[in-house]
């Protein structure tokens, strides 16, 4: 492959700029709106002690950084992949505190030349945490530049053009780069191999989940009992972010409606109010599910159909909606078409249609 093309990308990122109405403003989105930016930073953990859930990673991080330390030895690079909400740019910041570094923050997409990685690493401390977000969507060359960086702690400036241009070498202390990806499949070998750490972040559980609203409610200074954090948690699709901006709108209800006290029927009512239900699906994902089986009977059913049948575009159907639905096991996709799960009809307390002969949705799941 052509890791130029990148084409999974480009399609993503084109899916995300037609966004536009609700699709754009939905409660579930897993990606930071202007609200979340501003109170993120007061709910972030600021060690790994505080870091809920994603066992295995805190564990094979504090080795990695204890072992860093009693050596007084900057630590390896680390590459953080997950989908997103679930705690990369949090991480990052605590690699840098465990470290007692300072930590420098960018992104891919802020590096168009090799220069500015060049100006960036040039003025690094030693020690010091380079974080880089999306690093899947750095240029080509850029990337080139940061092999070398990673590996050998140097880089070759280019001056001037052309017959006449010579690379200066530069070299650099030795830091630590954190590298966060939505997309770690879309990362070249060469680079994902220059990582000596790599932490594979999985969605969170419902009761880990519980402990960031339990958390975070503290931090708010808002009052919430067992079963309305555990009401927040089922429905925050096994994401920090999600469940954080879900707990803010039952705050708002509770205080507006209530006694500013958050139970299980305060977060419900909420939630019912916000059309994201018991299971997390908001308006946009149950009318997609609702189409598919109301319409056309489970499906299967074309993808381009469907979106008509929503009066959405195709890509937000596609890339908004489904996979959330895919995963947990509501939708599937299959070469014929959509086809909703039996799990699907039960979510929408629907019962599926008796099929007369002929190939049936039981073929479709090889039941
Ligand atoms: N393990 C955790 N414990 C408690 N809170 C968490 C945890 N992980 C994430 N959060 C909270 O979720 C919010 C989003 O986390 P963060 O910004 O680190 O996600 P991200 O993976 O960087 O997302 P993106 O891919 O959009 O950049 C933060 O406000 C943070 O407080
Ligand atoms: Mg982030």
């Amino acid at each position: 492959m052509n890791w130029d093309d990148r084409p999974e990308d480009a399609a993503a990122a084109a899916a995300a700029e037609r966004l536009v109405g609700p699709a754009a403003e939905r409660l579930v989105d897993s990606g930071a709106d202007g609200e979340d930016q501003a109170v993120e930073a007061a709910l972030r953990p600021k060690d790994l002690g505080e870091f809920i859930g994603q066992e295995k990673v805190r564990e094979q991080l504090d080795l990695v950084l204890r072992a860093a330390r009693a050596r007084g030895a900057t630590a390896d690079h680390v590459l953080l992949s997950g989908a997103p909400g679930l705690g990369k740019t949090t991480l990052s910041m605590i690699i840098a505190a465990e470290m007692g570094a300072p930590i420098r923050i960018t992104s891919g997409p802020a590096i168009q030349h090799a220069g500015d990685l060049a100006a960036i690493l040039s003025s690094l401390q030693e020690g010091e945490v380079l974080f880089l977000d999306e690093i899947h969507r750095m240029s080509r060359p850029a990337e080139e530049m940061l092999y070398m960086a990673m590996e050998d702690f140097r880089v070759d400036v280019i001056v001037g053009k052309g017959p006449g241009a010579t690379a200066i070498p530069l070299e650099l202390p030795p830091f630590t780069l954190v590298g966060a990806t939505t997309r770690a499949g879309l990362l070249p070998p060469p680079l994902r191999d220059r990582f000596g750490f790599t932490a594979h972040m999985e969605f969170y559980e419902p009761a880990e989940l519980e402990r960031v609203v339990h958390r975070s409610a503290h931090l708010l200074d808002v009052e919430i009992d067992t079963a309305g954090a555990a009401e927040i948690a089922g429905r925050s699709r096994g994401t920090p972010r999600i469940a954080n901006r879900l707990l803010r709108r039952v705050r708002d209800y509770a205080q507006v409606k209530a006694d500013g006290r958050i139970d299980r029927e305060i977060a419900g009512a909420a939630l019912a109010v916000y059309e994201v239900d018991g299971r997390g699906l908001d308006r946009l994902d149950r009318a997609v599910l609702e189409a598919l089986l109301k319409l056309f009977g489970g499906g299967p059913v074309g993808l381009s159909t469907l979106a008509v049948a929503v009066g959405e575009e195709r890509e937000t159907v596609e890339e908004v909606a489904e996979p959330f639905l895919v995963r947990e096991g509501l939708l599937a996709r299959t070469p014929r078409g959509r086809v909703g799960t039996p799990a699907a009809w039960a979510h929408l307390g629907l019962t599926p249609p008796q099929r007369a002969g002929g190939a049936g949705q039981q073929d479709l799941f090889g039941a």
